[in-house]
């Protein structure tokens, strides 16, 4: 195994949540994007230049009547996920509470530098410092450290790039869903295996099932719905295990069914800007990446915000992404520039270079959650000045290896910002994929899209029924 494929798995799994075992094996080894179509319209502007104001470029604003592919840019541009570099490994979940004020963040390794990709400068320059630490950020990190292998601080070497045509994971999306699920289906479906072999629904069956569900991370709401429903309808009847989870497939579906609603930007609005939320570490900026590739995959033009201005690699991180997806990024001068500043010169451009969406990533950590809150509403209030419809759309991403505490980071930020919409990262390998269903019981917050990888094809529009009966394991 390669240095890195052996360094990436190794931060994995020393980040790996509490109750969460390694990932399974035979993952792939370097995920990328998919490769991009033949050709692709010039990026709106170098994504290194992001001061300047740019000359229009021909046909900027045009709109895109035919989806306007990718351009070829050699093996350069497969690169391997940033994620595979330690230090943006998988972080620990991040708790939230909403009593304390404090936001504790996910544990994150000091910052290497950037290994060389090939076809991309990489004078990125020496590693950023390490991040100050907070009370809560140490316990984390002794905690991880108590728990993982020693973890060199070593740069990681350099990564090849992967060999053309080797990009998207094998696979339908709803395959890759149902085998990312399988650690969550296992939980809930163990126990009811156990609970139902031919046996009368009676009320200690149905106390137990309520029991499974709840840890199934289905959240109480949820559980005592479904339980209700089987109640009314199978009471004292004898049943299966399999028609047991048959039937709780459609009670999960029926609860998700109506937020399954996936992101339509109005594409009549130009730039259509959407506003990404989130504890640090819970996969915002990939996840902007991902879209970026998707919508530039239609053909559209995109532009991105680093807006996350106190990380130093996250900028980075996004401008290697723009790189990769041939999309515009606007990055702080210098760190800890302000954001709500930066968003705005974003929007700016955005409209000068006719831009079709501008995804603005924002700061998930921060000293407690009245700085948290103050700064989201100041970069909306900052945006409102020029436009008062944006941002068009809040999207809060939340990490669902983190359990019912993405429940709790959706209360706190639905206290903050007005979220519009939700997207759920890391279903792969998570257990805790019924925490979907606690979101939908308990917010009926639009889920727009659900991550089960870190390739732009597995960000996918949720399905409720799909969803559903992955996670029972049914096909
Ligand atoms: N397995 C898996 N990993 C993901 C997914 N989405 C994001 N990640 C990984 O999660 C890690 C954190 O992602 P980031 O995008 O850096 O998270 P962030 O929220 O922007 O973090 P900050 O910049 O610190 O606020 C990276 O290693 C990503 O590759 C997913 O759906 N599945």
């Amino acid at each position: 195994m390669a240095l890195k494929d052996l360094w990436g798995r190794l931060a994995t799994w020393a980040t790996t949540p509490e109750g969460e075992p390694k990932p399974p094996a035979g993952e792939p080894d370097a995920p990328t994007i998919p490769p991009p179509p033949a050709e692709e319209p010039p990026p709106l502007r170098e994504p290194d230049a992001p001061d300047q104001v740019p000359e229009p470029e021909p046909g900027i604003g045009d709109p895109p009547d035919a989806p306007a592919p990718m351009q070829a840019r050699g093996p350069g541009h497969l690169l391997p996920p940033v994620s595979g570099i330690p230090g943006f490994a998988t972080p620990a979940p991040a708790e939230v509470s909403t009593d304390g004020g404090e936001i504790p963040q996910a544990f994150r390794p000091t910052m290497p530098t950037l290994p060389v990709v090939p076809g991309l400068s990489t004078d990125s320059g020496p590693a950023p410092a390490a991040e100050p630490v907070e009370e809560a950020y140490e316990v984390q990190a002794a905690e991880v450290q108590a728990a993982a292998p020693a973890a060199p601080d070593a740069p990681p070497a350099p990564q090849p790039a992967p060999a053309a045509g080797h990009a998207a994971p094998q696979g339908g999306f709803f395959s890759r869903l149902k085998a990312g699920l399988s650690r969550s289906t296992a939980r809930l479906t163990e126990n009811l295996t156990g609970l139902f072999r031919k046996r009368r629904l009676d009320e200690e069956a149905l106390e137990e099932l309520e029991e499974t569900l709840i840890l199934a991370d289905l959240g109480l709401p949820a559980a005592r719905r479904i339980v209700g429903s089987f109640r009314r309808t199978r009471f004292g009847k004898e049943v299966t295990d399999e028609e047991v989870k048959a039937a709780l497939a459609d009670e999960v579906a029926e609860i998700l069914a109506p937020v399954a609603q996936p992101l339509r930007p109005d594409w009549g609005v130009k730039p259509y800007v959407v506003l990404v939320v989130g504890v640090n570490g819970t996969g915002k900026t990939t996840t902007i990446a991902k879209l970026a590739q998707n919508y530039r995959a239609e053909g559209r033009r995109v532009m991105m915000a680093a807006g996350d201005t106190f990380r130093a690699a996250a900028v980075e991180q996004l401008q290697i992404w723009g790189e990769r997806t041939g999309s515009t990024v606007v990055a702080p001068a210098k760190e800890g520039a302000d954001a709500a500043g930066l968003a705005h010169e974003a929007l700016q451009r955005a409209r000068a270079e006719g831009a079709d969406i501008l995804l603005i990533d924002t700061a998930g950590r921060l000293h407690n959650k009245a700085g948290l809150m103050e700064e989201l509403r100041k970069v909306v209030r900052v945006l409102r000045k020029l436009d008062p419809e944006v941002p068009h759309a809040v999207l809060l991403v939340l990490d669902a290896t983190t359990g019912q505490n993405a429940v709790q980071q959706c209360k706190v930020f639905r206290e903050m910002v007005d979220v519009t919409g939700l997207i759920v990262t890391k279903l792969d390998g998570s257990a805790k994929g019924g925490v979907v269903v606690a979101l939908a019981e308990e917010f009926g917050l639009p889920v727009h899209a659900v991550g089960v990888g870190e390739t732009a094809a597995d960000l996918r529009p949720f399905e409720a029924r799909d969803y559903a009966r992955s996670l029972l394991g049914l096909s």
